[in-house]
């Protein structure tokens, strides 16, 4: 029966194709304050120069090269301090043989081309002596020194993080072109959901909404809406139908596998998803295809399973079509503090934790795809081939990072 199972790859690379194919949703323009985690649809250009104004490098004087030019430890050169220019002051005139007392940060006055530390003179406030010598532009910090007007100082297709969000603030830059982020429907289904936060015996609560919800919004999608429905295809169906309008993904989770009520293969199988066998562990029923236009993706309702299913096929998919780097999770290799056995023709992706620094892994709960408790407590994958059957204490597997 195992040949009959799709590789991971070919389900991989089906969802990307779906997702990526026509999912073009338009630019948006947003505050660059509350762009954080977005990516740049267009490049920025600087409309000012940064620094604005020729500023101080560091606390002394400001001074003409010319006017100490002559000092030394063993000559010293006295000024008149003419003038007292705190940062957030505006730049005043320096008049020739004469020095201001400035701060870092301050504008430096017309005429004067250069700074001298305030150690390497006395301090004085009303006649100040220099003792060393300083070139014209020591420690002046000029007007578009760092980014000229017109310089593309952020490229499209950058990710806006906190130094990208300070050059903008520092720049005025009010607004920002990001690439939209997918929105994402998440749909659990089961007739055991309940909606009463004590359950009677034989129901459960939702927790692939609120995991999966999570997930889309970590792999930089909107999870626009969390959804249940019961098994029952009629009111299936009609959920979509009504909540169609402005998805890019519908995400459901359950119904998928043989049973007598697969509310999501019933209901769909006939309209064009392909629901197929992948040959993983957990995760081996799945499904994908368009419904009324819209990519749709369907996971096993095993919680480990659905958010496994995610990690393997969703996430990479989500992050590419947003334009974010690391579609994938970081991979490393560790020693596994314990053996393990794996099922035959299956990739397994048993959950573990990772000892970095030990540059080992421990196996972090049973097989099985039910164990939630487990997978909440593991921040690694193992990812053991298909063609492994066993892993021995002390032998490196490859391990996806869920914390990277
Ligand atoms: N005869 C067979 N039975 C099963 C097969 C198979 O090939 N033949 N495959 C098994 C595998 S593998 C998986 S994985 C599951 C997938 O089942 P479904 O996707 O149809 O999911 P359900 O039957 O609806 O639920 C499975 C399990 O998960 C619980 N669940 C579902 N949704 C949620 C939720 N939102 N929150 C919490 N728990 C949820 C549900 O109650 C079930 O316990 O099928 C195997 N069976
Ligand atoms: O493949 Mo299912 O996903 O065993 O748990």
């Amino acid at each position: 029966m195992t040949a009959a199972l799709l590789p991971v790859a070919d389900h991989q690379a089906r969802v990307l194709s779906l997702l990526a194919d026509g999912s073009a949703r338009a630019p948006e323009s947003v505050p660059a304050a509350g762009a954080a985690g977005r990516v740049l649809a267009a490049a920025v250009a600087s409309p000012e120069p940064l620094p604005a104004f020729d500023n101080s490098a560091m606390d002394g004087y400001a001074v003409r090269a010319a006017d100490v030019a002559g000092a030394g430890a063993d000559s010293p050169v006295r000024l008149t301090v003419a003038g007292e220019i705190p940062a957030g002051a505006a730049a005043g005139t320096l008049a020739p043989g004469t020095a201001h007392r400035i701060m870092t940060g301050a504008p430096v006055p017309a005429g004067a081309d250069a700074i001298v530390e305030v150690e390497q003179t006395d301090g004085g406030t009303d006649v100040v002596t220099v003792r060393a010598a300083r070139e014209a532009g020591s420690f002046v910090r000029a007007r578009g020194g760092d980014v000229a007007v017109g310089d593309p100082v952020l490229a499209a297709g950058t990710l806006v993080g906190p130094a990208q969000l300070g050059l903008l603030a520092a720049l005025g830059v009010p607004e920002i072109e990001v690439r939209a982020r997918p929105r994402v429907l998440v749909v659990s289904t089961g007739s055991e959901l309940a909606a009463d936060p004590r359950p009677e015996l034989g129901q459960i609560r939702d927790a692939n909404g609120a995991m999966l919800a999570a997930a889309v919004e970590d792999a930089g999608a909107v999870a626009v809406r969390r959804l249940w429905v019961a098994d029952d295809v009629p009111a299936f169906l009609a959920l979509l139908d009504a909540e169609l309008d402005g998805i890019d993904l519908v995400l459901t989770s359950g119904g998928v596998s043989a049973g007598a009520y697969e509310v999501v293969k019933d209901g769909l199988g006939p309209r064009g998803i392909e629901f197929v066998k992948v040959a993983m562990q957990p995760g081996m029923p799945q499904g994908a295809g368009r419904y009324d236009g819209v990519p749709v993706v369907c996971l096993p309702g095993n919680p480990v399973s659905s958010l496994v299913s995610f990690e393997v096929f969703v996430r990479p998919a989500l992050r590419a079509v947003a334009g974010l780097p690391r579609t994938t999770r970081p991979v490393v290799h560790a020693a596994l503090t314990e053996a393990i056995e794996s099922v035959p023709g299956k990739r397994q992706l048993r959950r573990g934790r990772l000892d970095r620094a030990a540059g080992t892994v421990r196996p972090w709960g049973p097989p099985g795809s039910g164990f939630l408790g487990w997978l909440a407590g593991a921040d690694c994958l193992l990812d053991i081939p298909a063609d492994v059957t066993a892993v021995g204490a002390g032998e490196p597997v490859a391990v996806w990072d869920l914390t990277g």
